[in-house]
């Protein structure tokens, strides 16, 4: 079985304060695009958000099967923090995170991750010198762990979480024979959010 974890509990400052979870993609809310791209590669959706988030985020994932909450225990804690409290709520060995601003994210490529990531701590892509772990799989059991350890070393960027693991890198050259590059651009503002609609 494998979970795929939507984490959407940020502030959007750079979007200018307005949830861009649930900003207008050409029609379509981010999230649900996010979401319904990533239910095709698993078999239940985690939603990590802030509690007064789900009433919006609800509606925009309307008719979407199998989406669970949760909410974060308290908000602001950062990205580790809800990558946390989505993996606390998952019952799949593995698991597929994903940040709400990565629209194009491409199932085929979650797929792969998922191979890659067999019987080690996960997959997380390399697209450059960064390690993107907005957008990877990861054991659910030890990236929980991993988490909760970078939490209170009060490190509050994923990729110190992940330092502590045994996770293939997808590096850059094997992003771009999936053709998956796209998948992992993020929005942070409105002018992204225009460049990702122009790619639609
Ligand atoms: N639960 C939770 N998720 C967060 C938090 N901060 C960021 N995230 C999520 O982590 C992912 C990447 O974060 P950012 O791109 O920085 O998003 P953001 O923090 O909403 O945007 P900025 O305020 O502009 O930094 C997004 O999916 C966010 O929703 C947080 O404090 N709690
Ligand atoms: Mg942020």
């Amino acid at each position: 079985m494998r979970t795929g974890v939507v984490v959407a509990g940020g502030r959007s400052t750079r979007f200018g304060g307005r949830d861009k979870a649930v900003a207008d993609l050409a029609g379509t809310p981010m999230i649900r695009r996010v979401a319904d791209r990533l239910d095709s590669a698993v078999d239940g959706l985690v939603v990590n958000c802030r509690a007064e988030q789900v009433t919006s985020i609800t509606a925009a994932l309307d008719g979407l099967d199998g989406v669970t909450f949760a909410t974060d225990e308290r908000p602001d804690e950062g990205p580790v923090a809800g990558v946390a409290a989505g993996l606390a709520a998952v019952e799949s060995e593995y698991a597929a995170v994903v940040a709400c601003d990565m629209p194009l994210v491409d199932p085929a490529f979650v797929t792969y991750l998922f191979e890659r990531a067999r019987g080690r701590d996960g997959a997380v892509p390399r697209p450059d010198e960064w390690l993107q772990p907005a957008q990877a799989v990861y054991r659910t059991e030890p990236m929980l762990a991993a988490c909760r350890g970078a939490l209170e070393r009060g490190e509050r960027r994923l990729r110190d979480a992940v330092a502590e693991l045994d996770c293939a890198v997808v590096q850059r050259e094997a992003i771009r024979r999936h053709g998956a590059l796209p998948s992992l651009e993020n929005v942070n503002t409105p002018a992204e959010l225009d460049a990702v609609a122009e790619q639609l």
